[in-house]
């Protein structure tokens, strides 16, 4: 199945995607079956150098299948893969150690300390002691470098598993829902550590079910539904072109349903407790309307975000009714 409205790019197309050092991963009509069940039905998309990618869909939909063709653990049963130039299956020892994979059972030294894990780790990729330090550092792990890993919060070690898919310094890091579980400091704390990879130009794959985290960390998400990608685009294209209608909230003590129901531009009008719901495309026009009527004060702008579209696409939508912002 080809990728679908909003966007109908896979990321395949020529330009900066077409130069080979450009490009981290390069997908080609994957296709993988279990049995009869088309875990992963045809997908294609490319991955840029240095982008930070989402990865989203409802259980079963195929990612971590798809993740697992990519990291070389799974082989796919059709279809081209290209991780960094090269193939990642059959396991390729010299494209390993340039790929960091976090998964969600990650496995710890549980007896020694938070260093000395990320130390044994350094000298199974036969790196220096220097990069587990730098490594803890790049999680904000520092303070806690002597205290054993059994005694880490919930948070610290999942902060501990990204440092130990980093402490090789790889180029491409695999990030398996890092922030489940986390409460919504730690998971704040945590998007800033991912910010800063980022940052440092490496290359970010990332599952996660937190549809406000993709939107606010990816460069681009794909959604996948039933093994296929059913949308790949930034998350402010996505959310753009699938929702072009502005919902304007009112409260109903500035104007009647029948002054709202008159203005030109406006396409619907609904009552909720205290307030009157305007849709239009075009709120610029009906928000001086409103204006001329009543003025502003109390009037919203409700925007969709990642999660409408998502829920949209993936089959369980409902009219958005995302974050809102005052007029005045
Ligand atoms: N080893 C396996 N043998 C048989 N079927 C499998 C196997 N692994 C996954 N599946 C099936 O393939 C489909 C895709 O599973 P996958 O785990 O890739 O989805 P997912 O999007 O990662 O889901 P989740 O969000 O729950 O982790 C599901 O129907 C799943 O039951």
């Amino acid at each position: 199945m080809t990728p679908t409205a909003p966007s109908a790019s896979p990321g395949n197309q020529a330009g900066p995607d077409g130069d080979p050092s450009a490009q981290a991963v390069v997908l080609d009509a994957v296709h993988k079956r279990y049995g009869d069940r088309n875990a992963v039905d045809g997908v294609s998309f490319t991955v840029r150098r240095g982008e930070f990618f989402g990865l989203l869909g409802p259980n079963g939909a195929g990612k971590t299948t798809l993740v697992e063709i990519m990291e070389g653990q799974r082989k796919a049963d059709s279809g081209t893969v290209t991780v960094l130039g090269t193939s990642p299956w059959p396991r390729n020892p010299e494209l390993l150690p340039r790929l960091g994979v976090q998964t969600q059972s990650s496995a710890f030294f549980v007896r020694l300390t938070a260093r000395e894990h990320l130390r044994t780790m350094a000298a199974l990729y036969r790196t220096d002691h220097a990069a587990a330090d730098r490594a803890l550092a790049s999680v904000g792990l520092t303070e806690q470098g002597g205290t054993r890993v059994d005694d880490l919060s919930g948070g610290q070690r999942q902060r501990l598993a990204i440092a130990s898919a980093l402490v090789h310094e790889p180029e491409v890091i695999f990030l398996d829902e890092p922030t489940a579980a986390l409460d919504p400091q730690a998971r704040r704390a945590l998007w800033q550590v991912l910010r800063d990879l980022k940052g440092e130009g490496r290359t970010i794959i990332y599952t996660t079910h937190h549809l406000d985290e993709a939107e606010a960390l990816c460069d681009r998400v794909a959604i996948m539904a039933d093994g296929a990608v059913v949308a790949l685009d930034s998350p402010a294209h996505l959310i753009a072109a699938a929702a072009p209608t502005t919902r304007l909230v009112v409260p109903d003590d500035r104007i009647t349903l029948e002054q709202a129901q008159a203005i030109e531009g406006v396409d619907a009008v609904t009552e909720e407790p205290g307030a009157l719901v305007l849709e239009t495309l075009e709120s610029g026009k009906v928000l001086a309307a409103i204006d001329a009527l009543a003025g502003l004060r109390g009037v919203q702008t409700r925007t969709a975000g990642l999660e409408d579209v998502y829920l949209a696409l993936t089959g369980t939508g409902t009219g958005f009714d995302g974050g809102t912002t005052p007029q005045r």
